[in-house]
């Protein structure tokens, strides 16, 4: 039985509004449908795989930062996992929908997902370790329970309908847990200002995760900045 409120608790609390948004978003509704456009989802997988590749590398930059064995070997394991995970996945997808090695070296970064990937770095390089762990957990944490929300009612498009099982099973369920329990440890090693900042990175990665659906759903490109 759960005795108190983790640091955790607070922070989904400080962030719900914006993850019911994501929940709720055009994007999953019309994915959940089967309304989609298939070229909206290659968007998305377009700049998802950037995203997921340096979301690989920033897990073991942050161990090499760490001390604690255990929180080490789960990150490291996570970007082992994640390759042959979700990136896995990802490569069924890119096959079936004629993704080439040439349009993906060809795709430039938007700048959410740009943006994104950044703040991940920052939050490492010119924050802590602690504070990177806070900025990763979101992407975890989210895709859960967007997974949980949607899988009872799935979606009548194969491809989406083996995206949303990628964020419900029992494995990666577990992997979320774990990363959940990891920043609460990382919460307990910081002062009160530390923990302000985790939980503003954590707040951050909660709206960029808002924002990738909208980058997503608007095809977005460097013209947003300058046009
Ligand atoms: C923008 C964006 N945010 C979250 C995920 C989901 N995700 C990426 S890595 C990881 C951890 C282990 O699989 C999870 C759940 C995504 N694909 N793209």
């Amino acid at each position: 039985m759960k005795t108190s409120t983790t640091f955790t608790d607070k922070m989904h609390e400080l962030a719900k509004p914006l993850w019911l948004r994501s929940v709720n978003h055009p994007f999953i509704k019309q994915l959940t449908a089967g309304e989609l456009p298939m070229s909206t989802f290659r968007y998305y997988l377009l700049q998802d795989r950037y995203y997921l590749s340096e979301f690989g590398k920033l897990h073991n930059l942050i161990a090499d930062q760490l001390d604690d064995p255990s929180a080490i070997d789960f990150l490291r394991k996570g970007a082992e996992g994640l390759k042959n995970g979700e990136i896995a996945v990802r490569k069924g997808f890119f096959t079936e929908l004629n993704i080439t090695k040439e349009e993906i070296a060809l795709t430039p970064i938007a700048p959410t997902a740009y943006n994104y990937v950044n703040h991940m770095y920052a939050a490492l390089y010119r924050g802590t370790p602690q504070r990177a762990i806070s900025a990763l957990l979101p992407c975890y944490w989210l895709y859960n329970e967007i997974g949980k929300a949607v899988i009872s009612k799935g979606a009548p498009v194969s491809l989406y309908q083996q995206w949303i099982e990628t964020y419900d099973s029992e494995g990666y369920t577990d992997s979320v847990n774990q990363m959940i329990q990891l920043t609460n440890l990382a919460a307990s090693q910081v002062d009160d200002a530390e923990r302000q900042q985790m939980t503003d990175v954590f707040i951050k990665s909660s709206a960029y995760e808002l924002g990738y659906w909208q980058m997503s759903l608007k095809h977005e490109n460097w013209d947003a900045l300058t046009k």
